[in-house]
């Protein structure tokens, strides 16, 4: 059965900087659905920033493919609201006019509207010259390029992160409003996972060059349970981590089949916990939903 084209689709993809040095992303597949809000999770240096800037063809990868909005991503490239990690841009030009030249640059899509809203919602001075941002000031320009764009792919890189905690909250609202209005796709990399929670359906999990999760963030939960009980013997099910309580014994696992619920105390773990605990677990197996899945021996859950 054929599948609508997909926000990304990676196969074998492999990413290397310089000759000696090990490859950042190795071998990795995996399939985003369109029109998801997708969280690009993994610890410090796994390759996430890497991934987005492949994705908006500012790199371009050592192996395998990746296809953006069905097309190479230089051909996607209009399509695409990238943020980078660095914000760039030009520093002599006021906010006025960074969202003219925006307008201007894509002329026939530009939406002035929701480029304002994002732009001056918390009282920025459209006559302010960008050198003179603040770095949460410059994210908010950045984010206004973005959603002004209408793009169909936003690709944002830590977009949250230097923003106080009332502009996290307001720039998240509408960049979700956005995305929802217009069925755009989103793929946003952060280490503040309580912010993603409630603002993402979708999870990419990197972690020692791989993808380890991908999936629907309620289908990958689902697909986990933390048991509590008085035994260390979880079989049959895969342990994903497992210690000792003051109550006795405690894993988040993936169940394999019915959970003896007379002797496991069952809960269901939250997004936060999930993927803490797998970042401490490196060695777990990878696990993708289906419609994540582009590689026949990935796991999949049903
Ligand atoms: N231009 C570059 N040249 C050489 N190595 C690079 C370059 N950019 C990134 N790297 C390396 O690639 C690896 C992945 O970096 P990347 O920035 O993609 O990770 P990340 O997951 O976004 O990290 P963080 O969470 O710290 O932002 C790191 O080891 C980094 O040192």
């Amino acid at each position: 059965m054929s599948r609508e084209p997909a926000a990304l689709e990676a196969r074998g993809l492999v990413m290397r900087y310089g000759r000696r040095r090990d490859p950042v992303l190795r071998d990795c597949s995996f399939r985003l659905p369109a029109g998801r809000i997708c969280a690009l999770v993994g610890p410090n240096g796994a390759g996430k920033s890497t991934l987005l800037a492949l994705a908006a063809g500012i790199l371009r990868p050592t192996g395998g493919t990746l296809r953006v909005l069905g097309a190479g991503p230089a051909e996607s490239r209009p399509r695409i609201g990238y943020v980078a990690q660095t914000r760039p841009l030009h520093p002599q030009l006021t906010v006025a006019e960074t969202l003219r030249l925006g307008a201007e640059l894509n002329r026939g899509r530009w939406d002035q509207e929701a480029a304002e809203r994002a732009a001056y919602a918390a009282g920025l001075d459209p006559k302010t010259r960008i050198r003179t941002l603040s770095g949460g000031q410059r994210t908010r320009v950045a984010l206004a390029l973005a959603l002004g764009k209408r793009s169909e792919l936003l690709l944002l890189d830590e977009p949250m992160a230097d923003l106080d905690p009332v502009a996290r909250h307001q720039l998240m609202g509408t960049l979700l409003a956005v995305a929802v209005e217009h069925g755009t796709s989103v793929v946003m990399s952060s280490h503040v996972l309580t912010e993603l929670e409630g603002a993402c359906d979708y999870v990419l999990l990197l972690g020692g060059g791989q993808i380890r999760l991908a999936g629907e963030s309620e289908e990958v939960l689902t697909a986990h349970a933390r048991l509590t009980g008085t035994s260390s013997d979880f079989t049959p099910h895969a342990v994903v981590e497992s210690g000792a309580t003051g109550r006795g014994h405690t894993a988040l696992v993936r169940p394999r089949g019915p959970v003896d619920t007379a002797s496991w105390l069952v809960e269901q773990p939250s997004m936060e916990e999930l993927i803490l605990t797998h970042l401490r677990n490196p060695g777990a197996p990878a696990l993708f939903t289906r419609s994540a899945s582009s590689a026949p021996s990935q796991e999949a859950v049903a």
